[in-house]
């Protein structure tokens, strides 16, 4: 067999995946298929469920395709001895594949409507759920078998569950991130594979079978749970086709037997027979279904476009992490936790002594309820049943502390805007300021200092000035700042100088004048 598995996208120890640009290029680029319109075939789900055993033997038929002249669907399977080989499988316990890997080979298929030759690509990928993967990078690579390919085989073990209909919404959710947004649906064809299939009884093994059974799964009925039903709409709402193939088991040399090497005749007949059924209904030239991103067929040479961006995303920070459902379900609990026990300090600050139509209360009052409320609404925070332990909770905790921490503050400057002295301090220091040199002035004049006595004018003209545009910004709303930093002057003035004398002066000329 021509060609070998490339590791395209490899997986690194920090559970990060990087592409291994120059392996794809080669494949990509190749001249002799970089125009041509691409098909991509993936196969992706759990470990050790025969994903890469599946693939060799699609290798086997294209194989046969492009170098058997007169290709006869019967005999693509091989001779019954020979070994089976391609992308690496094997048996045992522990996983195989990782990253993502292409056939090296490109195949070219010519598709019998339009005459039109097409590059047909198999695409393997790392099994999910297997002890050294988080669920960001079960998600990760399967989103990216998801994007790139134009017919995802999502391969499963035994039954279709809940389970495995919850991954594919959160797997497919995670790869609908990093695409533009737009109305169509955003993937093509969905195969779900599910090997050793125990019931022939009630769903027969084969495609109609299978159709059967995933109608049955994905049906949506009348007072169905509102939580199923999302969940059936998210994945019909996801792909263009959903089909399903029920296989039947390949026989225990194949599931058990450590020496067997793939050869047919360790695997039960009715197992070929079904190969021999389901890998040309996805790989038959009539059937190949091409790439399609937002509605436009995509050669290789884009195909290596979109590998680069759709992988540049999953490294950066764009997109939010997947997270298992435990830490999902704990992280929601606290944060609603946190909410309604904030709320609970907020109402009760509020309606107890300082909400708006309340009137300015002394700053140590204000402090010693905040102290009251602010340990009422930990405890609500603490007694509240939530996931995830009180480790979990303990940052949460501090993030309530820290909020209310910063609601106190902005309850501070809100009572102290009640303060009617405290709002009326700008204008206050202004206003002494001009008497006091307005004063200053006179006295200079009285006792011929004539320099000094102009220093008292300016300064007082400045003040009056300045209060004229302190005025006009607190009347018109306009130039903000300006009126904020002549606050922090006059609040500057206020702490540093001693502005006692002058009201006292103030105060005794006016009742002077108003006795007079
Ligand atoms: N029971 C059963 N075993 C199978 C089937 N197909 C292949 N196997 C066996 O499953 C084992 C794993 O095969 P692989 O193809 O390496 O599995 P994989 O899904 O690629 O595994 P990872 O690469 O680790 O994700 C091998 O021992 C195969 O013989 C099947 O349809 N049923
Ligand atoms: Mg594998």
């Amino acid at each position: 067999m021509k060609g070998q598995p490339v590791q395209v996208v490899e997986a690194k120890d920090d559970h990060l995946f990087e592409l291994n640009e120059e392996a794809l290029s080669e494949i990509l680029m190749n001249p002799n298929v970089r125009d041509k319109k691409v098909v991509v075939l993936s196969v992706a789900g759990a470990f050790r469920k025969g994903k890469s055993f599946f693939l060799d033997f699609c290798l086997r038929y294209l194989n046969a395709y492009v170098s058997i002249i007169s290709f006869n669907s019967a005999d693509w399977l091989g001779d019954e001895d020979s070994p089976l080989d391609g992308f690496p499988w094997r048996g045992g316990a522990e996983r195989d594949t990782t990253g993502i890997l292409l056939w090296s080979e490109p195949f070219t298929m010519t598709i019998p409507e339009t005459g039109e030759e097409v590059v047909v690509l198999l695409m393997d990928t790392q099994g999910a759920f297997d002890s050294l993967s988080t669920v960001k990078d079960c998600a990760t690579v399967f989103a990216l078998s998801q994007l790139l390919s134009s017919v995802q085989v999502f391969n499963i073990m035994l039954n279709i569950q809940e389970d495995d209909l919850q991954h594919l919404q959160l797997f497919t959710e995670y790869g609908r991130l990093a695409m533009e947004d737009s109305n169509a649906k955003p993937f093509q064809d969905l195969h779900f594979f599910v090997r050793d299939w125990q019931y022939p009884y009630e769903h027969d093994y084969g495609n109609v079978g299978g159709q059967e059974l995933i109608d049955k799964r994905l049906k949506i009925v009348e007072g169905q749970h509102s939580e199923l039903e999302q969940l059936r709409r998210h994945i019909r709402s996801c792909f263009h086709k959903i089909g399903c193939y029920l296989m039947p088991h390949p026989g225990l040399k194949v599931a058990t037997n450590p020496y067997f090497d793939g050869r047919l005749s360790d695997i039960t007949p009715e197992f070929k027979e079904h190969l021999k059924k389901f890998i040309p209904a996805l790989l038959s030239a009539d059937k190949l279904i091409v790439k399609e991103i937002n509605g436009s067929k995509i050669t290789c040479r884009e195909l290596l476009e979109y590998f680069k961006a759709y992988l540049k995303m999953y490294q950066g920070d764009e997109i939010p992490e997947p997270k298992s459902m435990l830490i999902a379900t704990a992280e929601a609990n606290n944060l609603s936790a946190v909410a309604n026990s904030k709320e609970h300090y907020i109402k009760e600050m509020e309606e107890v002594i300082c909400g708006g139509n309340r009137p300015y209360v002394n700053p140590e009052i204000l402090l010693s309820q905040h102290v009251r409320f602010k340990d009422s609404a930990i405890k609500m925070f603490d007694t509240c049943r939530k996931m995830g332990g009180t480790e979990f909770s303990a940052s949460y905790r501090q993030k309530l502390d820290k909020e209310i921490a910063e609601q106190y503050e902005y309850l501070i400057k809100h009572n102290e805007s009640k303060n009617v002295l405290a709002a009326a301090k700008t204008p206050a220091v202004l206003f002494c300021t001009i008497v006091a040199f307005y004063f200053l002035n006179g006295v200079m004049n009285i006792i011929h200092l004539t320099p000094l006595a102009n220093l008292s004018n300016l300064i007082m003209l400045i003040a009056i000035g300045v209060l004229s545009v302190w005025v006009y910004t607190r009347y018109t709303g306009e130039m903000r700042e300006l009126g904020e930093s002549i606050d922090d002057l006059a609040s500057a003035l206020w702490e540093n100088v001693s502005f006692t004398p002058f009201f006292l002066i103030f105060y005794h000329k006016i009742l002077r004048y108003l006795s007079v």
